[in-house]
């Protein structure tokens, strides 16, 4: 399977969102992140759904959608209509993580769970059969330009190993502190799918840093 590349639009210019997009096509990412963050869950306000469809009449990228927001069930089929192709959300943010994801896969979209770097992985256990994709935070989300915790490479590692044993299918992505160096470790700890803001968008030339990204992890799996 080869590693994906998902850059964080968080790093981007929020005044100009639609030619940030098109740079992306032009790199050959293969999704878009999309970071929402409510101002309660995380400290930082982002975007919100009507900023998700317009971007959705603009292109035509895979669109990974992170609710960073607390009861992310009151706000799925505002993000389902903005046209978000996946939709994350955060076991720590919602009582009913099945109920959730099968409502997200209802209306047919990827449905996906997120974890803090100290959450560990049993709490999702459960629902690792029905899931498309675990995000794993290997930063404390609320920011762009942290550093990787070393510590959740391990978790990558562990999660990835569970899926193996079970022969389960979901994508393993992570998120935070990715650079030409972290992705390395990532993509051997068993990640799949790689969420990076800063490095691309502050590089200057986003097709150069997507292109640097894909070179490093190029036939490690
Ligand atoms: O969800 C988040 C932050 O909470 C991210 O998606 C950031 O956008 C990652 O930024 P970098 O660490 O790559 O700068």
């Amino acid at each position: 399977m080869p590693i994906k590349i998902a850059p964080s639009i968080l790093s981007s210019d929020f005044a100009d969102l639609k030619s940030e997009l098109k740079k992306l096509e032009v790199a050959g990412a293969d999704l878009v992140h999309i970071d929402v963050m409510d101002g309660n869950f995380v400290d930082n306000i982002t975007i919100g759904a009507p900023v998700v469809s317009s971007l959705r009449k603009n292109s035509k990228l895979f669109f990974d959608v992170h609710l960073m927001v607390i009861h992310p069930e009151k706000h799925i089929e505002r993000f389902v209509q903005s046209g978000a192709d996946n939709i994350t959300v955060h076991a720590e943010a919602t009582y009913h993580l099945d109920a959730l994801i099968s409502r997200i896969k209802s209306f047919g979209k990827k449905a996906s769970v997120a974890l803090n770097p100290a959450t560990p992985i049993y709490m999702i256990e459960n629902v690792l059969e029905i899931v498309d994709m675990v995000l794993i935070m290997t930063v404390n989300p609320g920011y762009g330009g942290q550093k990787l915790i070393p510590y959740t490479l391990k978790k990558i590692e562990r999660l990835a190993n569970f899926r193996e044993k079970e022969g389960l299918t979901f994508e393993i992505e992570v998120d935070g502190g990715i650079n030409e160096d972290t992705i390395v470790d990532c993509v051997k700890a068993g990640a799949d799918v790689i969420v990076a803001g800063s490095y691309v968008f502050d590089s200057g030339d986003v097709s150069k840093a997507v292109e640097k990204l894909k070179s490093k992890v190029r036939g490690l799996r």
